[in-house]
């Protein structure tokens, strides 16, 4: 599912362990082969931040994801990667500010609308004003935290590919919210319309999402779905705020070949006109079985139902990320220089 914005060898197909391309010995590069590993939990796009980052520091990644939601740390601090970090195998990767389980699930049990990303909405705005101002005694890891999107993001997500002559332009669109497996199979069923598709995905605005699913609906902002989107291989390009209605203008501007729908409901636009009534006209519209049930309010409900189950684990992994913040900071004070900035990329 993720893309390497730095395209690496491993494209070329080549297997791990191999050398690559018949030239001198000397010459041979050995493929470089990355481990991480972590919980990996409702996957958002700090993950997919995490494993873009891992990919490129080598030629073939290989991910280890834990049974258990624990933390990689011993209460004394002492991390599980001594061994690696000795044999100086060991490299970080930059945390992505502002994005966690914890959080995301902290919105679907809460019900807040705070993410929505609106200027005039003042929780929104109370929401970004609290930007780095963790909640005081509580772990700077398991806490609610504000997603400030920049361009340098977006960058380093995107494919930066325009469309190419013979490409066939392939147009969805939706709330690709809390983008998980269905949408992920419904993009790879998509990307398979054409032998060389360039698959647009038009997001709709918190805003229009609200309208038409309701309740706190999108649990994600359109800046975190922006990224999520990004970060899958069959996407080549985002629409930020696409209009409801694919109408003549966005078409004829993208030119685009193809527009699918999954077999979810299509909810009507506000005048109950159908969205898709243009590409319909046009004979360009197809409707594509994912092969995959799951639907955002199928993860909402699972996590409201284990409720009590997340509270309880959310409170065991805080006290013992505090108990390894606070023998952090006591290691600091000590003027100790060892190296425990791993706890950072929990
Ligand atoms: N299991 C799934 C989930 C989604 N989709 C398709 O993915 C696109 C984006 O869906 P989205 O707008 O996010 O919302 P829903 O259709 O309501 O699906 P979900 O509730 O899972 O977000 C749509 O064409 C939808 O039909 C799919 O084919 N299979």
């Amino acid at each position: 599912m993720i893309k390497n914005g730095h395209h690496t060898s491993s494209e070329s197909g080549a297997e791990p362990g191999s050398t690559v391309g018949a030239c001198s010995p000397e010459k041979r590069k050995r493929v470089v082969r990355v481990w991480c590993d972590g919980c990996y939990d409702m996957v958002h796009y700090g993950h997919s931040n995490q494993l873009r980052q891992a990919k490129a520091m080598g030629d073939y990644l290989v991910v280890g994801v834990h049974t258990d939601d624990d933390i990689t740390l011993t209460v004394d601090g002492k991390d599980t990667y001594d061994e690696v970090k000795r044999m100086g195998r060991y490299r970080e990767c930059k945390r992505t500010q502002g994005v966690s389980t914890t959080d995301l699930v902290g919105r679907m049990l809460l019900m807040t609308k705070a993410h929505h990303s609106n200027i005039d909405n003042s929780d929104y705005q109370q929401h970004t004003d609290n930007f780095g101002k963790g909640p005081k005694g509580h772990s700077p890891w398991t806490g609610v935290s504000q997603f400030l999107q920049t361009s340098q993001k977006i960058i380093q997500f995107a494919s930066g590919k325009e469309p190419q002559p013979g490409d066939t332009i392939i147009y969805v669109a939706g709330a690709f919210d809390l983008f998980h497996i269905g949408h992920v199979d419904f993009l790879e069923t998509v990307y398979k319309q054409a032998e060389r598709p360039y698959v647009i995905v038009g997001l709709h605005f918190d805003q229009e999402v609200n309208r038409y699913k309701g309740k706190n609906y999108p649990i994600m902002n359109v800046h975190e779905r922006t990224l999520s989107v990004l970060a899958c291989r069959y996407v080549s390009e985002v629409v930020i705020g696409a209009p409801y209605a694919v109408g003549k203008d966005l078409l004829d501007h993208f030119k685009v070949d193809l527009v699918c729908h999954g077999k979810t409901e299509v909810f009507p636009d506000k005048d109950g006109a159908d969205p898709y009534a243009e590409p319909k006209r046009r004979g360009i519209f197809r409707t594509l079985d994912s092969g995959n049930g799951l639907t955002t309010d199928d993860i909402v409900q699972r996590i409201i139902e284990n409720r009590l189950q997340f509270e309880a684990r959310n409170q065991k992994k805080e006290a013992k990320e505090m108990a390894v913040f606070e023998a952090m900071k006591r290691r600091e004070e000590g003027g100790k220089s060892e190296d425990c900035a791993q706890a950072a990329a929990l």
